[in-house]
């Protein structure tokens, strides 16, 4: 399998979470009713009827409250029901009627959520960042993508880091608590000061670097850990990277901005306290998951951890009993790292577009269960992107017998570089138009590689280089499927069992350019009958006359042969099926040898 590198400018697009995108082009309701055979049998195409609501528009359950700007945004194309605080029982009798759902952290998004959707849930908006509240294997298994809003609340959640700090070090929660209840206790609350301490920030992504910044600013010494930071923006903002365990044995705050993930989860542990300085004071401001709380009440109570301040709970919202919650040395919020009215506004017109985008099969923004690629990638790839589906689509129907397609080697003939050419959207299509004649799979850029893997598809990928010019992304796509019969003998070049066909663009539009060891240039719009004859002069009027008598009429027609008087493919273009009495009629026609109706 070729390898699927990512070069380094992309993947620091990535992480800067620049306007990437991905194609969704499965997002809008499939309709079609082919009929395909498949092990010689018939197997009708899966028919996926729009099923939108009201004036054909979209519906989006926004399970959580969102900001007015955002909600606004979603009603100029959807139904959208505002169901806040709905059980697990409500959300899942609802989603079988929505189209999207927004949620922020109080949702659950499960499996179960999925497997209630009966495949109409087509994307997941999760009005914030951590999107540790959705299974996201589930969304991917069903192809439904999950988007996030992963810039509008850096701000808001760095500033609450900041503000807990500060309220830690200068008691400020705890002498608030004292004045109310009648007392003034100076001498008890003398806190400790900022400036020249050692900040150990961890998760130096976009609200992590945004808290080192302001620590700088009030005189911290800010080190920072993350095992994928890019080292030369913690230089530019003048943090050193340090190993995990160097940040804990140095700090004497420590501020936790990495997402909750297995390799996270409870990351902060027994063993991990008993790394850090006697006294060091904790700001978790990322996810209550990445604490294990039992063992912060150990550490608070052995006096290793002096104080700590925490906007999140492994439960939220914790029980009342909560030992954390309940601690004289702890300051608690309940999950406000978000919740400033600017950062609202923002995370919801963020999500807002993401979704609407998505809903209408074009870009979507920072989508995290698909690989994201850049818009300017999209459009130049998008007739490809067609001729990949078509190719898969034309092949698998080109199978005969009860074997089913296992084995698939795709090759790109390109004079780009081979980080310049991005093929995972053009595999994912190729995968969606080689399953989806032949099963009731929906297939997507989401859920491609996952549905191939269970169906036990191997599909190769191999790069030759071309000559042609590097303004063009492609010379050829060659889709070869091997080790299986074709009811289109011409298709498997001799001295082979692969069934092999290409495909080209050409002014835009997508083209077959080979069959088996036969050149044709037919475009791919329409479908397509394939002929073998015998090469002989007053083929193409026969079966033109045959055609134009039933009123079927041709797009496009084109003969390829090896060498004169032999054989020859005819591959024909027509607008509409032509009737099995049509088909029997043309395979009567004297010269015709082989003869194969393919929907595209
Ligand atoms: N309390 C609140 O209301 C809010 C909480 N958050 C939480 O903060 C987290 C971070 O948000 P962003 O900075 O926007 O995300 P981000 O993706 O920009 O940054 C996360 C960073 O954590 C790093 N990381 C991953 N695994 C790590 C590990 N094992 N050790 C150290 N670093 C690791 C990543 O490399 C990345 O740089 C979110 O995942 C979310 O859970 C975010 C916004 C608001
Ligand atoms: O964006 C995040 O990750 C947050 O934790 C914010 O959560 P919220 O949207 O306020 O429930």
């Amino acid at each position: 399998m070729m390898e699927m590198r990512t070069s380094s400018r992309r993947k620091e697009e990535v992480r800067n979470m620049g306007r990437m995108v991905v194609l969704l082009p499965m997002v809008r309701a499939v309709n079609a009713a082919a009929v395909v055979t498949e092990g010689g049998g018939s197997v009708a195409v899966e028919t996926r009827v729009q099923s939108n609501d009201v004036l054909g528009k979209p519906t989006v359950l926004v399970a959580e409250k969102l900001g007015e700007a955002g909600i606004a945004l979603l009603r100029k194309v959807a139904n959208v029901d505002c169901s806040y605080n709905l059980t697990p029982q409500e959300l899942c009798s609802k989603i079988s009627l929505c189209d999207a759902l927004i949620v922020r952290s109080g949702t659950k998004v499960t499996r179960e959520v999925f497997e209630a959707s009966n495949g109409r849930l087509k994307v997941v908006g999760r009005a914030g960042v951590g999107i540790d509240n959705v299974d996201l294997q589930a969304a991917t298994e069903v192809g439904c993508l999950v988007v996030n809003a992963p810039t509008a609340n850096t701000v808001a959640a760095a500033e609450h880091g900041i503000a807990l700090l500060s309220a830690l070090a200068r008691n400020v929660a705890q002498a608030s608590a004292s004045m109310k209840a009648g007392k003034w206790q100076r001498s008890k609350y003398v806190g400790v000061s900022l400036v020249d301490k050692t900040l150990a920030v961890m998760g130096f992504g976009k609200v992590g670097s945004e808290v080192g910044r302001r620590a700088k600013g009030l005189g911290m010494h800010v080190i920072a850990h993350d095992p994928y930071a890019s080292a030369e923006r913690a230089r530019a903002l003048g943090v050193e990277l340090v190993s995990f365990d160097e940040a804990l044995s140095r700090a004497d705050f420590i501020s936790l901005h990495m997402p909750l993930t297995p390799t996270t989860d409870k990351i902060f542990n027994d063993e991990s306290f008993k790394k850090c300085k006697k006294g060091v004071r904790i700001v978790n401001v990322a996810r209550g998951g990445v604490i294990d709380e039992d063992a912060l009440v150990r550490a608070l109570d052995s006096g290793i951890v002096a104080q700590a301040a925490l906007d999140v709970f492994t439960v939220e919202p914790p029980k009342e009993d909560n030992k954390l919650v309940q601690h004289e040395n702890v300051v608690v919020t309940p999950h406000l790292g978000a919740s400033t009215k600017e950062a609202q506004e923002g995370v919801a017109v963020e999500i807002a577009e993401a979704v609407v985008g998505a809903l209408a099969g074009e870009l979507a923004a920072t989508a995290v269960n698909a690989p994201m690629v850049p818009a300017e990638t999209i459009s130049e790839l998008a007739p490809y992107v067609t001729l990949a589906e078509k190719l898969g689509r034309l092949a698998v129907q080109l199978v005969s017998g009860v074997a089913g397609v296992k084995d698939v080697k795709v090759t790109y003939l390109s004079a780009r570089a081979d980080d310049d050419l991005d093929t995972r959207l053009l595999r994912a299509m190729i995968t969606k138009g080689l399953i989806e004649p032949v099963s009731d799979a929906f297939i997507n850029l989401v859920n491609a590689d996952y549905v191939a893997k269970q169906r036990g598809l191997r599909i190769s990928e191999e790069r030759q280089p071309s000559d042609g010019a590097i303004e063009v992304p492609l010379d050829t796509i060659q889709v070869k499927l091997f080790h299986l019969e074709s009811k289109f003998a011409s298709a498997v070049p001799d001295h082979t069992s692969e069934i092999t066909l290409e495909g080209k663009v050409k002014d835009g539009v997508p083209h077959l350019s080979k069959v088996g060891s036969f050149s044709v240039d037919v475009s791919l719009e329409g479908s397509i009958i394939l002929c073998r004859q015998v090469d002989q002069p007053g083929m193409i009027g026969k079966v033109g006359s045959v055609l134009g008598e039933e009123n079927i009429n041709i797009s496009f027609m084109s003969v390829g042969r090896i060498s004169p008087r032999e054989h020859a493919v005819m591959a024909i273009g027509v607008d509409d099926e032509p009737p099995k009495a049509v088909l029997q009629k043309l395979g009567g026609i004297a010269a015709i040898e082989e003869l194969v109706f393919l929907k595209l």
